[in-house]
């Protein structure tokens, strides 16, 4: 079974994840952070990211590793987490960039086509392009003013910065981020984070 949960960037993809991965007892995945890793290590390598071949050259030469838990996903480098490097300003900016490149979305697909089921995976296209068979989709939206409401409250910059970045972040991915034709979309605006993974698990059972 694989469940799919899409979204425009901090509509509670992550959370709202995991709490139904960990309420069905099986692991979420986040294709986001495949796309933030190859992001980070192009920036530290100084790479241009426009440029997919070095960039992909390096992915071949320093594989990364997604690890899907129920909890929260991790991400490896070798030895060396990259986890709490991905969700920095720098990488919110020059994700949009990476993720327009088809052959990093290649690398990215390829990864998450080969776990095994089940799983919940949430990113953008999970429910169009990755796994169009799953057996049930869904799709988080909410206004940009609440998302980064919600977001200011774990990131030092002020509401109307993070808004202004999320709108922008929003363009930038409009090309992957449209919802499958079979998704039910939630505005999680009027519900908490609870409220949302209730939604969803409803429809579940
Ligand atoms: N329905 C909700 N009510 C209140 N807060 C929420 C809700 N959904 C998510 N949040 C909060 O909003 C923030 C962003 O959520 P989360 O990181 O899960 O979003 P995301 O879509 O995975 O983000 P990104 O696109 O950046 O990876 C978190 O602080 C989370 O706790
Ligand atoms: N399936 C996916 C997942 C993510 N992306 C892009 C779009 C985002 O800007 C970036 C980071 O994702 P997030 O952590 O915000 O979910 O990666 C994508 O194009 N397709």
């Amino acid at each position: 079974m694989i469940v799919t949960i899409d979204g425009v960037a901090a509509s509670g993809k992550s959370s709202v994840s995991s709490g139904v991965a960990q309420a069905l007892g099986v692991p979420y995945v986040s294709s986001g952070l495949l796309y933030r890793a190859a992001t980070l290590l192009g920036l530290e390598a100084s790479l241009d990211l426009h440029a997919a071949p070095h960039l992909l050259t390096l992915l071949g030469t320093h594989p990364v590793r997604l690890e899907p838990l129920a909890g929260g996903n991790r991400v490896w480098q070798g030895e060396r987490e990259l986890t709490d490097d991905l969700h920095s300003t720098r990488v919110d900016r020059g994700v949009s960039v990476v993720a327009a490149l088809p052959e990093v979305r290649e690398w990215v697909d390829a990864q998450l086509r080969a776990l095994p089921e089940p799983f919940v995976a949430e990113g953008r296209d999970m429910g169009t392009n990755v796994f169009p068979h799953a057996s049930h989709k869904f799709y988080l939206t909410a206004s940009a003013r609440i998302r980064a409401e919600r977001r200011a409250r774990e990131r030092p910059e002020d509401v109307p910065a993070i808004e202004a970045a999320l709108q922008r972040r929003d363009e930038l991915d409009t090309v992957q981020s449209a919802p499958a034709p079979d998704a039910l979309v939630i505005d999680t605006g009027p519900l908490d984070l609870q409220g949302v993974i209730d939604t969803i698990l409803t429809r579940l059972r």
